[in-house]
């Protein structure tokens, strides 16, 4: 799949002078309860109601999602609002369902995208249909998995599809529930610059707290739009209620959130060329430094080689770690920066010195 304009064509139509919002509860949980939800929105920027009809639950047990029953409370939804609908889809009988019922956008979840036979299936069952499909990230950040998914689709003949950034699964206790691991998106973006990305704040904080936060930072990244779980009663929500927030909130979000300009232009963009050129200096300074650094480590490795001592050395590279760490925070650089940085300089040493002690 190559970037084409014609990737972004569903979202032109839609002439919207502002980013896209999808809001609406993470369940579909009563014919009242969803149309009151989208009554709230439906004098707001919000364009599409989403509703969760079958929901996958990582363990047994949960609300699995009140099921097909929902299906015409959503077009009741779109008659009585002209909000248009979505739903996630996970298999063949799902979107048989939601395409009888003709719901406007259907989504793949996290937990299909990582399944190449799932999203195959659900490819096949969609050919050729003019609906808008998105994509969720898989919940591990394997960007190739994730464009895999929407090539599937895209060779289904479907044309009109998009992305959603829901955040990534983390091994470690973090602030997220999912982590945003925004370098994924971005190379996304940077391969597929027409391809509509959406973000999922509700996913990606698991709270309330940090929902305006993630939904910003999104839009400064050039965003297409955010999708928001919204209910009436967040507390009582039969899933995810710790996540949901207010069409009120939602409202009170949209109005405080900032849309700049993609690009700058005339006086702007001279003072941030002066800068640039300022940053491709250091960058320059950086790689200079870099390779000098790492002629050392080629010196240890000789050392190492003709001595016979491993290659990584715990004590010293932990040492090196947090020092750096310690030095870096007092200019004002976070551990995480630090550590990455320095953990990618170490696995290139490493590398470098691992040939030479393998030399013959
Ligand atoms: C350079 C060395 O080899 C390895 C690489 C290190 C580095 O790049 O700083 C540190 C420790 C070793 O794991 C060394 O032993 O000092």
């Amino acid at each position: 799949m190559e970037n084409k304009k014609e990737l972004r064509t569903w979202l032109d139509d839609m002439k919207l002078d502002h980013p896209l919002v999808i809001a609406g509860p993470c369940s579909a949980e009563t014919e009242e309860q969803v149309l009151k939800i989208a009554h709230e929105l439906k004098d707001t920027d919000v364009t599409v109601f989403r509703a969760g009809v079958w929901k996958p639950r990582t363990r047994p047990g949960g609300f699995e999602g009140v099921g097909a029953v929902a299906l015409p409370w959503l077009k009741k939804v779109k008659e009585q609002t002209g909000l248009l609908t979505a739903v996630e889809v996970a298999n063949v009988a799902h979107v048989k369902l939601a395409l009888e019922a003709d719901v406007d956008i259907l989504w793949l979840g996290a937990r299909t995208t990582v399944n190449p036979f799932a999203v195959q299936e659900v490819a096949d069952a969609l050919e050729g249909t003019d609906k808008i499909i998105l994509i969720k990230n898989p919940i591990n950040p394997d960007l190739a998995l994730w464009l895999g998914g929407v090539e599937r689709l895209y060779k289904a003949n479907i044309k009109n599809l998009g992305v959603i950034h829901r955040g990534f699964s983390s091994y470690k206790k973090t602030r997220y529930r999912n982590v945003p691991q925004w370098q994924l998106p971005i190379e996304l973006k940077r391969q597929f610059p027409d391809l509509p990305i959406i973000n999922d704040p509700s996913h990606i904080c698991g709270n309330r707290t940090g929902i305006q936060e993630i939904s910003q930072i999104a839009l400064d990244l050039n965003f297409e739009g955010l999708m928001i779980e919204t209910h009436i009663t967040p507390d009582d929500a039969w899933s995810d209620a710790a996540q949901q927030i207010t069409p009120a909130r939602l409202v009170e979000i949209m109005n405080d959130l900032k849309v700049r300009k993609p690009k700058a232009e005339g006086e702007t963009l001279d003072q941030l060329q002066q800068l640039r050129a300022e940053i491709d200096v250091i960058d320059n300074h950086i790689i200079d430094t870099l390779a000098e650094r790492m002629k050392v480590a080629v010196q240890i490795g000789e050392v190492k080689k003709s001595k016979n001592i491993s290659v990584l050395q715990d004590a010293r590279w932990g040492e090196i770690l947090q020092n750096m760490v310690a030095v870096g925070e007092k200019s004002g650089l976070s551990q995480d920066f630090i550590e990455s940085v320095f953990k990618a300089i170490h696995q290139e040493s490493i590398n470098k010195q691992e040939e030479i002690v393998t030399s013959k």
